[in-house]
């Protein structure tokens, strides 16, 4: 007797006319991208080893992404029976990226939770880098045009976004997802490549001919910029009809009826439905994520200069942490129900454990780890707390154990000065060499009024020796600190 899942593949292929549905998993890459070694060796990862401890598919998917917050609107919401029905049986989620910078940020991440959870509960998830939507821009929540991007910056931006990605979705299976059956495996694909073969004649001719300028001019994106005085051009007003094409191509070629995006893409997510309605007479469906926003209140994005990246080079996994540990008490909840994947009930628990004591800050620790999990591994996670520990807990100990990147990293701004130690050097000589002050007497008074620390330990003796009692760790570095936020690595020649 056909099991559950053989009696849904039959009913998809039957009800589907495109014939081309890849219930078969592709490991397609993304031409035109150099893939990493790495890359690839993480894609084959994910195909074979990869657990889920859900029962699949999973039923419940929609209920736990609504009851978490995560998904705060359907699109259309008209037709609740339908996409129960529809995510009842293996589907293609997919979200899209314009590789506008290099690195994704916190408020992308959401979008590919939501994935994460779509591939627990047994769908097959879809990475979309816009390498072509990126050339034209996306006008959604743009007072401005955006500017102009190169091939080559475009290209370059994808390899960011690329790694982002994939690294997100193996932390999650290796340390997060703990399970049995097997995961769908993750899909990268660039949209340039089913463009780059089409004329602008023939796209014209045959998708042209879906749209109605009506339904395309009523999108709010489009309607706020013809009412300003920087209106709209040609390319972004077209944007819509390239993501509208993107499901399709998706929905024909990957069975993808599921659209993911932040809650401003509801115009875009809509032209796509209408294209595949009118071209299929099937729908599909658009799960949309709040847009997280900024303690002040302002959307967190690429655009708005307040990002928050997951792109180590940029957000270190230590000011990553930091982020999340220093969120207000009121914010703890939401994000833990977001963002992690600890189970409903754990989180209760941290949340009381929280409010019987708050200045233990259990709240904040525990979304900290976990989202540092997620985003940069185990090693990113032990860095963070590392740093963590000698800027806050002064442990000298720790401080040892670090390599010069890592402090490098820490103290971000520090200046790093490389000398020989003499057996004469005191401190005050120490730090005019390391240029912490213009002169002797500030020197002088600053060290002797106690703003002065080495490895993090207050000191008060201008004439201090340096190298007795420890002042060089076994790293042969000093970390030197003058109040409270100057720092000054000094790297000892051996
Ligand atoms: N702060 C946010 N909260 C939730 N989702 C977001 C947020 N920022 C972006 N997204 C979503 O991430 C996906 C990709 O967005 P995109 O690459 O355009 O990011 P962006 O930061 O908004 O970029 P830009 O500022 O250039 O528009 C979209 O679905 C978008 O809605
Ligand atoms: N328009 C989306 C990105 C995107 C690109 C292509 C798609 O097919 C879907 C989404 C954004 O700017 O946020």
């Amino acid at each position: 007797m056909a099991t559950a899942i053989q009696r849904c593949l039959v009913q998809q292929l039957r009800s589907r006319s495109t014939g081309k549905r890849s219930l078969i998993i592709l490991k397609q890459r993304p031409v035109g991208v150099e893939i990493s070694k790495e890359f690839a060796e993480t894609c084959s990862y994910q195909g074979h080893q990869a657990r889920c401890s859900h029962v699949f598919p999973n039923s419940d998917f929609l209920t736990l992404l609504q009851t978490r917050g995560i998904c705060e609107g359907i699109f259309p919401n008209t037709r609740p029976n339908e996409v129960n029905q529809l995510l009842s049986c293996p589907q293609s989620m997919y979200c899209g990226f314009d590789p506008t910078a290099d690195s994704l940020h916190i408020g992308n991440l959401l979008s590919l939770v939501l994935l994460l959870h779509g591939q627990r509960a047994g769908h097959t998830p879809i990475a979309v880098l816009g390498g072509a939507t990126a050339l034209i821009g996306d006008p959604s929540g743009k007072s401005k045009e955006r500017r102009a991007m190169t091939a080559e910056e475009v290209e370059n931006n994808i390899l960011g976004l690329m790694e982002n990605v994939q690294r997100i979705f193996k932390n999650h299976c290796e340390l997060i997802s703990h399970s049995s059956i097997p995961l769908s495996p993750l899909k990268i694909l660039n949209n340039r490549d089913w463009y780059k073969s089409q004329d602008v004649i023939s796209f014209l001719s045959t998708t042209g001919r879906h749209f109605r300028l009506g339904e395309m001019l009523s999108r709010s994106s489009v309607q706020s910029r013809l009412n300003s005085k920087e209106g709209i051009s040609c390319t972004e007003f077209m944007y819509q009809v390239f993501q509208a094409s993107d499901w399709l191509y998706l929905f024909e070629n990957h069975n993808c009826s599921i659209q993911v995006g932040g809650n401003d893409q509801t115009g875009n997510i809509s032209s796509g439905f209408d294209l595949i309605h009118r071209v299929t007479n099937k729908y599909v469906f658009g799960l949309l994520v709040p847009l997280i926003l900024s303690p002040s209140g302002e959307k967190l994005g690429k655009s708005t200069g307040n990002s928050v990246w997951l792109d180590s080079k940029k957000t270190s996994p230590f000011e990553f942490y930091q982020y999340f540990l220093n969120l207000p008490d009121s914010a703890i909840e939401g994000f833990l129900k977001l963002f992690t994947f600890l189970k409903n009930d754990e989180i209760t628990s941290v949340v009381d454990s929280h409010s019987a004591s708050p200045e233990k800050r259990i709240g904040q620790k525990t979304l900290a780890e976990q989202m540092t999990l997620l985003v940069h591994g185990d090693s990113g996670l032990e860095s963070a707390q590392r740093c963590t520990a000698v800027l806050f807990g002064n442990s000298v100990l720790t401080l040892s154990s670090m390599g010069l990147e890592e402090l490098q990293q820490l103290v971000k701004n520090a200046s790093t000065t490389e000398l020989s130690l003499t057996s004469d050097l005191s401190l005050k000589d120490l730090c005019l060499k390391i240029k912490c002050f213009k002169n002797e007497v500030d020197a002088e008074r600053i060290i002797k009024a106690g703003g002065v620390y080495l490895n993090q330990q207050r000191v008060s003796d201008p004439e201090l020796r340096i190298g007795d009692g420890g002042h060089i760790l076994s790293n042969h570095i000093t970390l030197v600190r003058v109040g409270k936020k100057n720092f000054y690595v000094v790297r000892w020649r051996v």
